[in-house]
C-alpha cells in the first residue's frame, strides 16, 4: 500500500538541530527540516514521521529568514556539496559550536565542560586539496530542464558530481568553488575536448564507456596532479587526452592515468600508470613534507588541518620525554608533526596502504622515533602491544564516524594514560565515548574546528586526564 505524503503548511521555523537540519514545532511535535533555516516559514513535505518526532523535506518558501544570504555557486540546491550557502559563513561557526555544546550536554551528560569558540577557517572557498569528478552518460535534469528539453532530444552527458541519494544521476558541473579556480579550467577543458572528439561518457548501468573519472589534487606547495579514470584501455586516445590536457594546463605537475574495467568506481585494487611528472605530489603541513600518491588518504583542508593538529600538539602538550600512541593514525600525520616533541610514536591503522605511506612519510622526514603498525586497534592493541613498546603517556585517538569499539574504550580504561587527546569527525559519538571515559578521566575541553565551510560537518579536539 502506497503511503499517503504528508505536506506540513506554513511552519514558521525556530531553531537549528544537528547535521544541518533546522527544527520546528507542529502540535508539540519536533520536526527536522532539511533546506531550512531559523527564521524561515516553510511548507515541509515529511520523509519519516514517528510518534514524537518527524523528518522533512522543504517544499515552499513562504517567508525567507533574516539569516539567509544568496548563495555563490550557481549548483546551490541539487549539487549536495556545500549546502550551507544560504548562511553566512559565521553563522554557520555559530551553529557549529551550539551543536558540539549541546551534544555534550545532552549526550556526553557533562554540562561543565570548557567547549572553545570554535576555530573558524580563513579561506571559506577554494579549501580542498583534492576533488573527484564523475563522467555520466545520464546528466541530472532538474524540473526545469525536463519542461524545455525536446521530447526526442538527447540531454546529453555530464561530468560532475553525483546528486545526493542518486547513484547514477550526474550534475554538470561548470563551477565549483572547493578547490582554486585550476578545477574548472581542467574540469571543463576535458569536457570541451570529450564532445568535440565524441568520446563516450561511462554508462553505469551497462558498464561501458571510455571517460569515467577525474580527481585532482592540488597542494598548497603547488604541486598538481590529475588522475583520469578510463572504462577501457585505448593508448591512442588516452595519450590524445592527457596531451591536450597538459598543453591546456601548464601548471599540471604530475598526470597520471587508471583503466578501471570493474563495476565500482574505487581505485584501490587499480594501479595508477604514470604518464607525466614524478607519480605523486608533495603537501606541507607546518615543517613537515608528505607524499600523497594518487591512492593515498590525506586531509582534504591543508590548512585547517594544520590548526586542528596544533590543538592536538597544543592539547598533548609534549616534553620529549613521552610514549605517544596515535591510534587510528591514517598516514601517519598526526604522529609525525608531534615526532619532534615526543621521545616515542606509535602508530596503528587497519589499512596497510596508510601504514605503508605513514612509514614512507617518516623516512621522508628524517623521524626515526615513529614506529607504525597494520591492524585493527581492538586486536592489535592488547597487553603485549603495549608492553613491548612502553608505557603510554599519551593517546591520540582519531576514529572514524562511528567512534571508539567499546572494547578499545575498555583498554583505555586499563592502560591508564596520563592523557588522551581525542579527534573526531562526529560530535555525537564522541560525546557518547567521552561519557564511557569520564569513568577514570577529566574531560578538560573541547575545542571545535571547522575543516568543511559551507557543510554542516564539525571536527572537534577533545583532551583527557587521568583523575588523580
Ligand atoms: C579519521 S581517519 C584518521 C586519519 C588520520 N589521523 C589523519 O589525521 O589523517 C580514521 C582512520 O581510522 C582507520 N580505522 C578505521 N577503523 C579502524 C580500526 N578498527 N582499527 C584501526 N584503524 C581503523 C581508517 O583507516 C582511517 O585511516
Amino acid at each position: 500500500m502506497k503511503r499517503k505524503k504528508i505536506l506540513l503548511q506554513n511552519v514558521p521555523v525556530t531553531g537549528y538541530a544537528a547535521e544541518g537540519k533546522a527544527l520546528a514545532k507542529v502540535e508539540g511535535k519536533v520536526i527536522f527540516i532539511e533546506g531550512a533555516v531559523p527564521g524561515d516559514v516553510v511548507d515541509v513535505l515529511l520523509t519519516r514521521n514517528k510518534k514524537d518526532w518527524a523528518e522533512g523535506r522543504v517544499q515552499q518558501i513562504h517567508s525567507f529568514s533574516p539569516e539567509r544570504v544568496v548563495p555563490f555557486c550557481i549548483h546551490f540546491g541539487i549539487c549536495g556539496g556545500c549546502k550551507w550557502q544560504m548562511l553566512p559563513y559565521e553563522k554557520q561557526l555559530e551553529y557549529k559550536e551550539q551543536e558540539v555544546r549541546d551534544v555534550v550536554k545532552r549526550i556526553g551528560k557533562l554540562p561543565d565542560v570548557t567547549v572553545l569558540p570554535i576555530l573558524g577557517a580563513e579561506k571559506d572557498i577554494y579549501y580542498r586539496n583534492k576533488l573527484e569528478f564523475t563522467f555520466s552518460n545520464k546528466k541530472y535534469l532538474s524540473k526545469k530542464d525536463l519542461e524545455t528539453l525536446g521530447k526526442d532530444e538527447w540531454p546529453g552527458g555530464a561530468l560532475g558530481y553525483h546528486v545526493p541519494k542518486l547513484y547514477d544521476k550526474i550534475i554538470d558541473i561548470t563551477e565549483c568553488w572547493l578547490m582554486d579556480e585550476v578545477n574548472n579550467i581542467i574540469r571543463n577543458s576535458l569536457r570541451e575536448f570529450a564532445e568535440k572528439n565524441k568520446y563516450s561518457y561511462y554508462n553505469i548501468k551497462e558498464h561501458k564507456g571510455f571517460l569515467r573519472n577525474v580527481i585532482i589534487r592540488y597542494c598548497t606547495t603547488g604541486e598538481l596532479m590529475v588522475n583520469l579514470v578510463f572504462g577501457n584501455e585505448d593508448r591512442k586516445e588516452i595519450e590524445k587526452i592527457s596531451n591536450f590536457l597538459l598543453e591546456k594546463v601548464p601548471a599540471i605537475t604530475t598526470l597520471v592515468y587508471t583503466i578501471n574495467q570493474k563495476w565500482n568506481d574505487s581505485l584501490h585494487d587499480l594501479e595508477p600508470i604514470t604518464f607525466f611528472g614524478k607519480g605523486f605530489v608533495t603537501e606541507k603541513l607546518g615543517e613537515f613534507n608528505f607524499k600523497i600518491s594518487p591512492k593515498s588518504f590525506f586531509q582534504t583542508n591543508t590548512k585547517q588541518a594544520e590548526v586542528l593538529y596544533n590543538v592536538v600538539k597544543d592539547f598533548a602538550s609534549l616534553k620529549g620525554n613521552e610514549t605517544v600512541y596515535d591510534l587510528y593514525c591514517g598516514t601517519g600525520s598526526i604522529g609525525i608533526f608531534l615526532s619532534k616533541k615526543a621521545k616515542e610514536i606509535i602508530g596503528v591503522d587497519v589499512i596497510e596502504e596508510a601504514i605503508m605511506d605513514a612509514k614512507e612519510n617518516a623516512d621522508l622526514n628524517h623521524i626515526s622515533s615513529a614506529s607504525f603498525y597494520t591492524g585493527d586497534v581492538i586486536e592489535i592493541c592488547n597487553d603485549k602491544f603495549f608492553s613491548s613498546h612502553g608505557t603510554a603517556d599519551v593517546v591520540i585517538v582519531d576514529p572514524p564516524r562511528a567512534g571508539l569499539h567499546p572494547k578499545l574504550i575498555g583498554k583505555l580504561l586499563e592502560i591508564a594514560s596520563g592523557k588522551i587527546v581525542y579527534v573526531s569527525c562526529n560530535v555525537a559519538t564522541q560525546a557518547r565515548d567521552l561519557q564511557l571515559l569520564s569513568e577514570q578521566y577529566v574531560v578538560e575541553k573541547i575545542q571545535p574546528v571547522d575543516m568543511f565551510p559551507h557543510t554542516h560537518h564539525i571536527e572537534s579536539v577533545a583532551l583527557l586526564s587521568l583523575k588523580k
